[in-house]
Order: C-alpha cells, then structure tokens, then sequence
C-alpha cells in the first residue's frame, strides 16, 4: 500500500511538491480552502493560475475537507505562505494523529512573534520538534514540476523524522534530497536570503551591473549567517543548499518573486503596487520586518537588510540606500567574518 500524504496548500509549491510526492507512488491529498481550484485539480489536472500549462499527474487528488486530507496519513506537508501558517495548522489540530510527522516548506518568520515555522507548528499542534522536519533550498516550483535536476535538504533534530522526509521526497531521476539536523538553520537561511534577493532584484531595477549583485550575494551571505549563528544555527549550514544555494538561486532566477518585486521597486514602483501585481506570495517583505527586529533583539548588525527596511517602510529611495551601504566605515572582510564565528 502506498503512503498517504496530506499537503496543505495547493499554491505553486505545494503543488509542486505534490508532484513530486505522486511521482513517487505516495497517495497525494491536496487540500485547498477554494472549491473551484479542488475541481480543476481532480478533472482538468491543472492548477493554471499558479503552474500555468502544467499537466499534474492524475492521481493526485485536491479536497477542501481538511478531515479527508489527513484521515489514514503518515506524513502531512505544510507549504502556507508564513502569514497563514497559524491558521492552517490550528484548523489540521482536530485531525492530528500520533502516526502523523510533519515536513513543511515555507520560508519566513511568523512577524507578530518573530517565531520560525517549526515553532508555529509545534505549538498548534501540540507536539515535540522531533516529529517536524523542514524542507528547502534552491527550488523553484516551476523547475521542479518540469522535473529538472534539483537538490533539497531536510532537517528535523530527529533522525529517524529526518530519514522519513528523505524517503518520501527522494527519487532517483529529478529530486535529490539531503538531510541534516539544523533545523533553525536550514529555516533561517530559506528565510533571511528573501531579503537578499530583494536586494538583488533591487540593484537590477536600478541599472547596476553584475558586481554589484555579486557583492549582495556574498556580504548577503555574511550577514544572513551572522544572525543565523547567533540564533543557535550551525555556521556550516549556510554554505549548503539551503544557504549559498538557495540564496544564489533566489537572486539570480527568473523565476524569482522576491528577486522579480524588488527588481519593479528598482524601477521606481511602489511597494503595494508590486505586491499587489504579483498576485503570488513574496515572503521577503514580511520577512525584512522580522530580521530587522530579531538584528535588535540579538543586538546583530545587518546593514543590507537595515537599508532595505527603510526603503520598503520608510519610502526611502533605492539609490540613496544603496550610496549608504557604499560610505558605511571602511572594514577588514576577515575580522568580520571571525567575529561572526563564520570561520
Ligand atoms: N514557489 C516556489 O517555488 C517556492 C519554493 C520554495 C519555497 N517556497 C515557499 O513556499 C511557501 C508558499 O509559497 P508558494 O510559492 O506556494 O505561494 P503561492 O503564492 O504560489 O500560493 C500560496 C497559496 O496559499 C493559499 N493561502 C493563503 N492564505 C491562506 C490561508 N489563510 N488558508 C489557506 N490557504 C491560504 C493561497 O490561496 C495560495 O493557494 C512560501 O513560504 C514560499 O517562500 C516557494
Ligand atoms: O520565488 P521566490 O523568490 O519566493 O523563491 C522561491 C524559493 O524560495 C527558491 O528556492
């Protein structure tokens, strides 16, 4: 018999990944909160307006009933963008059994709390860590369910949780996946490098060329890991896939939404404008206001993500933030790294 898995929502990626978990002979149920995208999933097998003119596979079945997602599941994916992550696992909490791990893929922090994903997650659902496990790095859902080449790492503090995640998600032709057991890591990395690619995109709407996103990348690099160790993470970790790998794909992928918003706010948009023309999730902005306040609270420096702060919430202008983080006091780049306990 095949593995029941319950996914929990049905936007780019978790469509995606659905994909991927099908391909893999489990038994997908896909729950969306919109009746008419469950209907087009189960007898059109598309889902246009997040993976336009993609043929899912026929097995995989959508229900907006969360009970008949997860009855008989071993495994539930949560892929909710960070705004809805409460919501969604406080309405899974009834249905939650103890034969249940939880994998879930999204990137951000939760902005009232500054809490990270695995902490919401436990929380609602009132069990131990060791049965959560977080899946990310460079994947974009549009490549995935082109099955292009493509490598993930799954982190859960439990082994055993960690393994099972590999299982599910592993395949041999597209999906690569890799564990590891940093989990606040791994979900600090996916998160803080949306800034970044904010950034990036940023830079590339003004008209700066390829040294200046190169320098984003790597002092990105510098600074998502600076916080990231401070808060507990493995400094290694960011030179993963879920580190350097996401946080190069993100700043250099068409299909980027972080990069793609900040790239229009470098053109002269305004922020509710972009987001509002997006029409898909951009966990960066959110993002932007929750590393800004853990920099605060871990008494952290972070300027790239400091002057993309006040550009995003202060309206300040993109150049002026950019000629900011050129005049900032002259620094040794190796002192810097080992007072962040980089090396
Ligand atoms: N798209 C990718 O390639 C990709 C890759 C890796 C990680 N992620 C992460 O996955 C997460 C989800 O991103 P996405 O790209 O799938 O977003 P998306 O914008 O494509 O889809 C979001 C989905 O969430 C649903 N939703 C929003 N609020 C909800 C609520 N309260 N209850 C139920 N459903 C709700 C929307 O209806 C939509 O279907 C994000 O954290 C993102 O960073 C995305
Ligand atoms: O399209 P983005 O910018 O949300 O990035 C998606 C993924 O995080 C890439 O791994």
């Amino acid at each position: 018999m095949s593995v029941k898995v319950a996914v929990f929502v049905a936007g780019s990626w978790g469509t995606a990944l659905s994909e991927v978990l099908a391909q893999n002979g489990c038994n997908v149920s896909l729950w969306t909160r919109n009746e008419r995208q469950a209907e087009e999933i189960n007898t059109k097998h598309s889902n246009h307006k997040y993976l336009p003119d993609v043929t899912l596979h026929p097995d995989l079945h959508a229900t907006c009933s969360m009970e008949e997602a997860m009855e008989g599941a071993e495994a539930c994916l949560i892929v909710a963008p960070s705004a809805a992550m409460r919501q969604v696992t406080r309405q899974m909490k009834p249905y939650f059994t103890d034969k249940m791990i939880i994998v879930h893929a999204t990137k951000g922090f939760e902005t009232e709390t500054l809490k990270r994903m695995s902490e919401v997650i436990a929380e609602e659902l009132e069990c131990g860590e060791d049965r959560i496990a977080v899946l990310s790095g460079p994947s974009h859902a549009e490549e995935v369910v082109r099955q292009c080449p493509t490598t993930v790492v799954v982190a859960s503090t439990s082994t055993e949780t960690g393994e099972k995640a590999q299982d599910l998600f592993m395949n041999e032709s597209f999906f690569r996946v890799y564990t590891n057991q940093d989990v606040i890591g791994v979900e600090l990395a996916g998160s803080l490098k949306n800034i970044i690619a904010l950034g990036a995109g940023l830079s590339d709407g003004i008209g700066y060329g390829d040294n200046a996103k190169a320098a984003l990348i790597t002092r990105g690099l510098a600074e998502i890991a600076r916080l990231g160790v401070v808060m507990g993470a493995n400094a290694l970790t960011f030179a993963g896939l879920a580190g350097v790998g996401d946080l190069v794909v993100t700043c250099t992928s068409q299909h980027s939404r972080n990069w793609r918003a900040g790239s229009l706010i470098g053109q002269g948009h305004a922020v509710d404008e972009v987001l509002s023309q997006m029409g898909m999730v951009v966990e960066g902005i959110r993002t932007t206001k929750a590393a800004y306040l853990l920099a605060r609270q871990y008494d952290v420096q972070l300027p790239i993500t400091e002057q993309l702060h006040r550009v995003l919430f202060d309206g300040k202008e993109p150049k002026k933030a950019v000629e900011h983080l050129m005049g900032r006091v002259r620094k040794n780049e190796i002192e810097e790294v080992a007072k962040s306990s980089w090396s």
